[in-house]
């Protein structure tokens, strides 16, 4: 009963019913091999990011690695009885077995915040973290998609670029910054006020993933709610902007989103992994290298493909509360950016 639950609200919330049944009722060996490493796996987001990931059917390796506590939740996990092999690794010995051969390689590892931080109070700790566990994944599987989630997003991918680079390996198409959740929110907050169904809503969120970079535009949301005041939209932009904040301050200590995280960082990797499989029209905002302003790394919608970013999608139309937004969070974003690239040169 609960794992049928589970498995429907899953199939849902990827909003790809259809092309989950259809891979249930695929024999394995006509599903693609997909290896999917979670790096962090023993954290409040990896075990139920690991969890999310088993059920989806359409891995069919998963490889948690953590540098602690890893057997544990790989002797767990590997008991439900869905399609993939769960395999832990535990301890920089076994980072190389942890990701060779992986098609996709999540990074919730690192700190979470406590209340009073920001997310950039996260940097010294995690851009370290974010700099080793990269430079074994251009040493093992520099083809992986990489979907990092540690903070601060807008540091930590550009610290990764900067690695890649170093070592020969980066490609642009492969490297996102996982903001879903900032997406996530929006649509529940949006869907609250515009009294809508939520299963219905989209709503774009561009910029970064700090604060006033977040910059949901619901001027772009569908269904289109026209009894939204400016008040009301000012409210639901700084709700969204404040999400993370909200979440760490009510576990007071206790660390930030973990469970909302892994629901949005499960629903990203499956998009990657439809892309990967050709599956057509697969859209989600990420934090990637983007030409759409003058920043060298930005938030938008972007086409998933078989080589991973496929096309950067524009803006599009923005209100006017949104342009002025965009140009409030130019300089943070820039100077965060900039703060991981000069850190990876550095050290
Ligand atoms: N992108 C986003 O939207 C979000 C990002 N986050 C970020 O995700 C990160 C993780 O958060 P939580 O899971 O709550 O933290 P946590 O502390 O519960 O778990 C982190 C895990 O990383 C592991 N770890 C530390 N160093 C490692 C290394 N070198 N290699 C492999 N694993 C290592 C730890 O052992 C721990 O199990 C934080 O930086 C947090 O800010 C959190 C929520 C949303
Ligand atoms: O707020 C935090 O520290 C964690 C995070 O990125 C989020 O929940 O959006």
């Amino acid at each position: 009963m609960l794992r049928s639950a589970i498995q429907h609200s899953l199939r849902r919330a990827t909003s790809a019913s259809q092309q989950s049944i259809t891979c249930r009722n695929l024999s394995s060996s006509s599903t693609p091999h997909r290896k999917v490493a979670v790096l962090g796996a023993a954290g409040g987001i990896g075990q139920p990011l690991s969890l999310l990931m088993k059920l989806n059917p359409l891995v069919s390796q998963l490889s948690l690695y953590d540098i602690a506590g890893t057997p544990g939740v790989a002797a767990d996990v590997s008991h439900i009885n869905t399609r993939s092999e769960v395999m832990g690794y535990v301890g920089e010995d076994q980072l190389a077995q942890a990701l060779e051969g992986c098609d996709i390689v999540i990074i919730p590892a690192g700190v979470p915040r406590k209340p009073g931080m920001t997310r950039d109070d996260l940097f010294n700790i995690n851009a370290g973290i974010v700099k080793g566990l990269c430079t074994a994944i251009a040493k093992y599987c520099p083809n992986a998609l990489v979907n990092m989630i540690s903070n601060p997003v807008n540091s930590t991918v550009p610290i990764a670029s900067e690695v890649f680079k170093k070592a020969g390996t980066y490609d642009e198409k492969r490297l996102f910054g996982v903001t879903t959740l900032d997406v996530v929110r929006a649509k529940t907050f949006y869907a609250g006020k515009a009294n809508v169904n939520v299963a219905e809503v989209n709503v774009p969120v561009v910029g970064g993933h700090a604060g006033i970079t977040i910059l949901p535009l619901f001027s772009q949301a569908t269904p289109q709610a026209n009894n939204l005041s400016d008040e009301v939209l000012t409210a639901l932009t700084k709700r969204t902007q404040d999400g993370g904040t909200e979440v760490v301050e009510a576990k007071a200590g206790k660390g930030s989103a973990t469970l909302s995280m892994a629901y949005a960082g499960a629903l990203f990797a499956d998009a990657c992994m439809k892309g990967l499989n050709g599956v057509p029209d697969v859209v989600e905002c990420s934090f990637v290298q983007s030409s759409i302003t003058e920043l060298p790394f930005f938030v938008s919608k972007v086409r998933l493909g078989k080589n991973g970013v496929e096309e950067v999608l524009g803006l599009g139309a923005l209100s006017d509360y949104e342009k002025q937004g965009l140009e409030a969070l130019l300089p943070e974003l820039k100077s965060s950016i900039e703060k991981g690239i000069k850190f990876a040169n550095q050290s």
